[in-house]
């Protein structure tokens, strides 16, 4: 389903209005991988995957997704044009509509036009991945626990095909086992479709238990980039921030 997709970021400089909020990142997504963007509170994580997803328009730098051995200058394109390319966002919060079914929350995902004539097959390998969104597939997704909530904006990222997904801190609001759990559900469909991942979190040790690498965002820089997921897990100032060590 996938495709091949990378993401490479350079010298990108953010804000609103006169507040600064990213300054000179640079990151790159390698076709297939897993990558942690790491970063407590308010350091500016939702701003990057908003400047990706065409939401901020940044005021300095590049971004260049190669999708399919075709690279594409992401600025000045409209968010709509960025979800037809196959990029999607799995924003922070889930922004699902309450008071529809969780099915019909399902199929909205699959507006993008490469994904409309295939969206009962996607809706059937959502619920293999997810067979708790089958049983409740009727059900108001507003009436839903914050941990299957967070399942069904997954499922619907999934329902637009995606080759880069970008997903912005799945762990917000969610008990320990919960995010455990949704880690696993996204490691499970980076492998079952061959997704480029790039993930937001705070919750530094789950995230960094399916993430290939990482970079660490402080202040709106990044402040440490590590090669492995073992790397992030040794160094001294990923411990200091989330452990406060
Ligand atoms: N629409 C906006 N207008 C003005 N300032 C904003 C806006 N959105 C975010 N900011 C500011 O930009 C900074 C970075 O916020 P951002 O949401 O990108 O961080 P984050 O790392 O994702 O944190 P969180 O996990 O709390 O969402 C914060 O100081 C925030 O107040």
């Amino acid at each position: 389903m996938a495709g091949s997709a990378s993401l490479t970021i350079t010298g990108l400089h953010a804000g609103y209005g006169a507040v600064r909020v990213l300054e000179d990142v640079g990151l790159t997504v390698a076709p297939g991988e897993t990558v942690a963007l790491l970063g407590t509170n308010g350091n500016g994580k939702s701003t990057l995957m908003h400047c990706v997803m065409g939401l901020v328009r940044p005021s300095q730098g590049s971004i260049r997704a190669t999708l399919d051995g075709q690279e594409i200058d992401l600025i000045g394109h409209s968010p709509e044009e960025i979800v037809e390319l196959g990029i999607v966002l799995v924003p922070e919060g889930r922004r699902l509509f309450p008071l529809l079914s969780v099915e019909e929350n399902l199929l909205l995902g699959a507006w993008r036009a490469a994904a409309r004539p295939k969206r009962l097959a996607n809706l059937e390998f959502c619920y293999d991945c997810f067979p708790r969104l089958k049983e409740r597939r009727r059900q108001a997704t507003g009436t839903m626990s914050g941990g299957e909530q967070q399942m069904v904006a997954l499922a619907r990222a999934i329902m637009a095909e995606p080759r880069l997904l970008l997903v912005d801190e799945p762990s917000v609001g969610l008990a320990p086992l919960l995010v455990a759990r949704t880690m696993d559900k996204i490691a499970e469909l980076q492998r079952r479709l061959g997704l480029t991942v790039l993930m937001a979190e705070q919750n530094f040790p789950q995230a960094v238990r399916i993430a290939d690498r990482g970079y660490v965002l402080v202040h709106g820089r990044i402040e440490y980039a590590a090669a492995s997921a073992a790397e992030l897990n040794e160094n001294q100032l990923v411990r200091n921030l989330y452990f406060g060590s």
